[in-house]
């Protein structure tokens, strides 16, 4: 307290200790107003006089947390919540950012640069859910930077060990947020390692044998929508080949709204190392929109006739592929003959991977093998003629809940 509290005298007036509203929880309010009457300072700079009534519960001191405030602050803490004198029993310290301390900026200048976030094995999370979720699941933080302590006491003080944490001023963190709204805490945490993540419980007993890759993913808004699907669907976990943006990009968590530590994600994978992260007799299904196909005559006998649409010759994609390969005199029909089925036909008999294609390029030949030599094929999500594709996240979603209503219905409920 006695930090918190200091002396001022106004003119001829006696001293009156001043305490800063902001610094004081509801306990340490009621001590401060003991020693009435005192000088509040407001966040707004008003000075306000108070005295403690007897037998009424200190007005701000409820206040301090509106009841939006007081929500958020349970759903963070649980039903067991960190209670403030447990904190003040814990011995933890933090530091207060001087004018021009740097140690924010550099950090941030880190955490958000991709190859700087790999080199160092950091990533950046903001927000008090998601660094709560975070903390939940077993991430580890390193430096916590806030502008107000309370938002450090609603994390559970065990996982605060050893961890920085440096108070610094509102303004700093809202120009570094990626945030609409900045929430005043960001924490650096090393980059976490699916293996030994904790994922929630009720996560893991919705899980369906249904896992995603994404090939070749660029947009960051997109990918964590999918993130968020597939989390949502209950997705046993994502594989992300090289090529797609990094999952911990700061957008991609703002997109995947906590998916990321509901779902294990494995980030960065070659081709020849997906098939180690899937069920052995997983088969691969590839989401194609078929939208460099030609749209065939209803007459033609297969199953994807029946939505107007067949494969009629090699997608117009591949045909560079094919005459490089000409040229050298390589074979000529390495392109995987895949069959074209609709979504909602059955594709959930065995564990499946669905693969999403990239926005640009759409699915890779990498993928069509793959597809290939697990006995999958491709999924069709039909859409209007005329129209070429879905966004890629809409289009991962259909599918994911698709394959959850399959499984729902073959399991009788
Ligand atoms: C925006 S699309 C890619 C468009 C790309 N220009 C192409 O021609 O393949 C992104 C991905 O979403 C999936 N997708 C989009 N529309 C689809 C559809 N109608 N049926 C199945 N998958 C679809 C595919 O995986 C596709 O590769």
């Amino acid at each position: 307290m006695a930090a918190l509290v200091k002396r001022v005298g106004l003119g001829t007036r006696p001293l009156l200790p001043v305490v800063q509203a902001w610094d004081l929880d509801a306990r340490r309010w009621v001590r401060a107003l003991r020693r009435s009457p005192v000088k509040v300072l407001f966040p707004s700079g008003e000075v306000v006089e108070r005295k403690l009534d007897p037998g009424k519960q200190p007005r701000k001191a409820a206040a301090e947390a509106s009841p939006r405030e007081q929500r958020q602050k349970q759903q963070i803490q649980g039903p067991a919540s960190q209670t403030p004198s447990t904190w003040e029993e814990s011995g933890l310290r933090y530091d207060k950012a001087f004018p021009g301390d740097k140690r924010l900026s550099s950090v941030m200048t880190i955490v958000k640069s991709r190859p700087f976030r790999e080199k160092q094995g950091k990533i950046l999370l903001e927000g008090r859910r998601l660094i709560a979720d975070a903390l939940k699941a077993g991430a580890v933080p390193q430096i916590f930077f806030f502008s107000r302590l309370e938002y450090i006491k609603e994390l559970p003080i065990e996982k605060l060990k050893g961890v920085s944490l440096i108070k610094v001023k509102f303004e700093d963190i809202k120009d570094w947020s990626d945030l609409v709204t900045p929430q005043g805490i960001m924490g650096i945490f090393a980059k976490p390692d699916h293996v030994k993540m904790t994922y929630p419980e009720t996560q893991l007993r919705h899980t369906l044998p249904i896992s995603l890759i994404c090939d070749n993913l660029r947009d960051p808004g997109n990918l964590g929508t999918i993130l968020r699907s597939a989390a949502g669907a209950g997705c046993s976990k994502v594989l992300l080949t090289k090529g797609c943006v990094d999952a911990w990009e700061p957008k991609v968590l703002r997109a995947g709204m906590g998916a990321h530590f509901q779902v294990p994600i494995i980030n960065n994978l070659d081709w020849e190392a997906v098939p180690d992260h899937l069920p052995t007799d997983t088969r691969v299904y590839v989401a194609d929109n078929c939208g460099l196909y030609v749209q065939a005559q209803a007459q033609r006998s297969n199953k994807a006739s029946d939505y107007g649409w067949v494969r009629d010759q090699r997608p117009l994609k591949f045909h560079e592929y094919e005459e490089e390969d000409l040229e050298s005199g390589a074979s000529q029909c390495w392109l995987p003959e895949l069959e074209v089925q609709s979504y909602d036909s059955d594709w959930t008999e065995a564990p499946a991977a669905v693969v999403i294609g990239g926005e640009t390029h759409g699915v890779s030949l990498e993928s069509l093998q793959l597809a290939e030599s697990t006995g999958g094929g491709r999924l069709l999500i039909p859409v209007v003629p005329g129209v070429d594709s879905l966004n890629s996240a809409m289009a991962a979603s259909i599918l994911l809940f698709e394959g959850k209503r399959q499984l729902r219905v073959r399991d009788g409920c």
